[in-house]
């Protein structure tokens, strides 16, 4: 058997989408053996939890122990990361990969903190991450290499499936694959709701919306437009029209696109803040 290459990765940040990663990269069976160090501000609690459940190393100083790491990975909110990229700054080589998670911070914000040529790439995923399920973005900087790129990919493997493309289409589309799973969340909640009030116990009313919401996900999957697929539910005179009805008169696609827009502008904000207070 082909021993597996061994490869150090420091996450900076232990919260949800750390937890999440550190999930899916170490459920995943592929050409790397990782090799997990977790460090956070300083909830002691929440690392010893890592360490329990994952058995990753606890990091206290971070800044102690970035010199061994191969990649980096900063989970931290956007608005801590100009201080941490400030100290990074002057640790970091051109051999190892820097990697953002942060809404808003963009490639070009990392590359813009960082020494000329470090190796730097932004992801966006989201928390199906820590079960394989995410659907991750991906904008990879002009200095990264072949190896990096390798490790990147296998990382964005672990978590689910990937889209490797522009900053923009980061910045674009991180309120869609990014933060929709709490849309989605909400809307399924709603509906657990209605069924326990029609008396269905709890356990039952989440296996009902859950099993609904895969079967639909994974008719949009087969590559059909979403209002066609809405149509063959719909039958003329029939039920569904009703419910639908009262969607459109409360402007459901209307207020979801707000609340799309609202998450990337609010994703924008946050990290430009954080880019001015530097
Ligand atoms: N949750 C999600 O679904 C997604 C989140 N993201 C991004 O992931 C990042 C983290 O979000 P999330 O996990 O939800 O947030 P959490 O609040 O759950 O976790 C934040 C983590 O960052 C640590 N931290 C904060 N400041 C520092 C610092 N200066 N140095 C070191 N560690 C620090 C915190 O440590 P402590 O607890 O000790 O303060 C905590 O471990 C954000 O940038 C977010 O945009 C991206 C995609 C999806
Ligand atoms: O709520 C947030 O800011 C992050 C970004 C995408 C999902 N969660």
């Amino acid at each position: 058997m082909n021993k597996l290459t061994q490869v150090r990765v420091l996450f900076i940040g232990a919260g949800r989408m750390a937890r999440a990663m550190i999930s899916g990269m170490i459920r995943q069976r592929g050409a790397i053996d990782w090799e997990i160090h977790v460090a956070n501000r300083s909830n002691s609690v929440r690392l010893a939890e890592l360490v329990e459940t994952f058995r990753v190393t606890a990091v206290r100083d971070w800044q102690t122990t970035a010199s061994q790491a191969d990649v980096i990975v900063l989970a931290m909110p956007p608005d801590e990361h100009q201080p941490v990229l400030r100290e990074l700054a002057k640790l970091v080589r051109k051999d190892q990969l820097v990697a953002s998670v942060a809404a808003g911070i963009g490639v070009s914000g990392l590359q813009a903190a960082l020494p000329q040529g470090t190796q730097c790439a932004w992801m966006m995923p989201n928390t199906a991450a820590g079960i394989g399920e995410s659907m991750t973005l991906c904008a990879i900087g002009d200095s990264v290499t072949e190896v990096h790129r390798h490790r990147l990919l296998e990382i964005l493997h672990g978590l689910g499936l990937s889209f490797v493309c522009t900053e923009q289409q980061v910045h674009d589309l991180t309120a869609i694959t990014g933060s929709a799973p709490a849309f989605a969340f909400q809307f399924a909640k709603a509906l657990e709701d209605s069924a326990t009030q029609f008396g269905v116990d709890l356990h039952d009313a989440r296996h009902l919306v859950g099993q609904m919401m895969l079967g639909a996900a994974k008719l949009i999957l087969t590559g059909q437009d979403p209002l066609a697929l809405a149509a063959e539910v719909t039958t003329p005179g029939g039920a569904t029209a009703a419910g639908l009805a009262v969607l459109e008169e409360a402007q459901f696609t209307t207020h979801l696109q707000a609340a799309v827009d609202a998450t990337n502008r609010k994703a924008r904000s946050l990290s430009a803040k954080s880019a001015e207070d530097a």
